[in-house]
């Protein structure tokens, strides 16, 4: 299969946000002068316009009532799909049927990523990008890679009682995070192999569908600043790193 197929965004953004506790899903809630959801597109406008990415795919609910009004220029940025499920890998998985439909190849690229990390930059996914060739070319079954990052903290099990039960090793640790990068109908393939007839059990990120068929995706260092906005108080810190690039870019 070619190295260089064309490369895919996907980005499911169909949650309802129920741990921010914003008055709206969260990818709408405004953060820094525009919608958290406004700011993740925006990091692949470049990558687009630099002909890195084919196109951008974004799963809303169907049920979605906040896209026009919040993003009312989003077909210029995405193709947006309404077929979110109950679940982010039902959304992952309806909008991977819906590429496909539409015609992206079976061999296509796909970059998974959270509409709720408004932080990832362009150049994150470069590297993603390139580590996910690599893997292909070296021959990798399944071939894929995400961003992640080393854990940065000591790593405690707790017991029942949230006491202390063990102090785990860190040294092979990584938070996973998106975008996660793997060919369409491998993806395709590795969710449908989840599904239990009702949800995909286990299943809280792409490589963790992929590992079950044996993919060994290769971990790129991310940023501690592609946090997902999860909690309330995220939206604070997302809004003074947003702030901080604007100014240091002279905005
Ligand atoms: N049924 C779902 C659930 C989540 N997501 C998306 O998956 C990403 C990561 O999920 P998460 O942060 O858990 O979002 P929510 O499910 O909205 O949050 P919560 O669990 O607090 O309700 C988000 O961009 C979210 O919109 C999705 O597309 N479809
Ligand atoms: C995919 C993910 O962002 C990787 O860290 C994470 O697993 C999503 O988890 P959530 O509980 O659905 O937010």
């Amino acid at each position: 299969m070619p190295t260089d197929s064309p490369i895919h965004v996907l980005i499911p953004a169909a949650g309802v946000g129920q741990r921010a506790g914003t008055p709206c899903p969260k990818q709408y809630q405004p953060v820094a002068g525009a919608p958290v959801l406004a700011h993740t597109l925006r990091v692949f406008a470049p990558l687009r316009a630099q002909g890195q990415l084919a196109q951008v795919w974004l799963v809303v609910a169907p049920q979605d009532g906040w896209l026009d009004g919040a993003l009312p220029d989003v077909d210029a940025h995405a193709r947006v799909l309404r077929c979110g499920g109950a679940s982010r890998a039902a959304s992952v998985a309806n909008g991977l049927a819906a590429m496909r439909q539409a015609g992206v190849a079976d061999h296509a690229w796909v970059l998974v990523h959270d509409a709720a990390r408004c932080l990832l930059q362009p150049a994150q996914v470069t590297a993603l990008i390139a580590a996910g060739r690599a893997a292909a070319a070296r021959g990798d079954a399944w071939p894929g890679a995400l961003l992640a990052l080393p854990l940065p903290d000591t790593l405690k099990q707790a017991d029942a009682q949230d006491r202390v039960a063990a102090t785990v090793a860190r040294v092979d640790k990584w938070l996973a995070q998106t975008p996660q990068m793997f060919r369409l109908a491998e993806l395709q393939a590795a969710l449908a192999r989840a599904f239990d007839g009702d949800d995909y059990p286990g299943v809280t990120d792409e490589a963790s569908a992929m590992e079950a068929l044996g993919a060994r995706p290769q971990l790129v260092v991310g940023s501690a600043q592609n946090l997902k906005l999860t909690y309330p108080d995220d939206f604070a810190l997302a809004e003074a790193l947003l702030q901080a690039r604007a100014l240091a870019a002279g905005g």
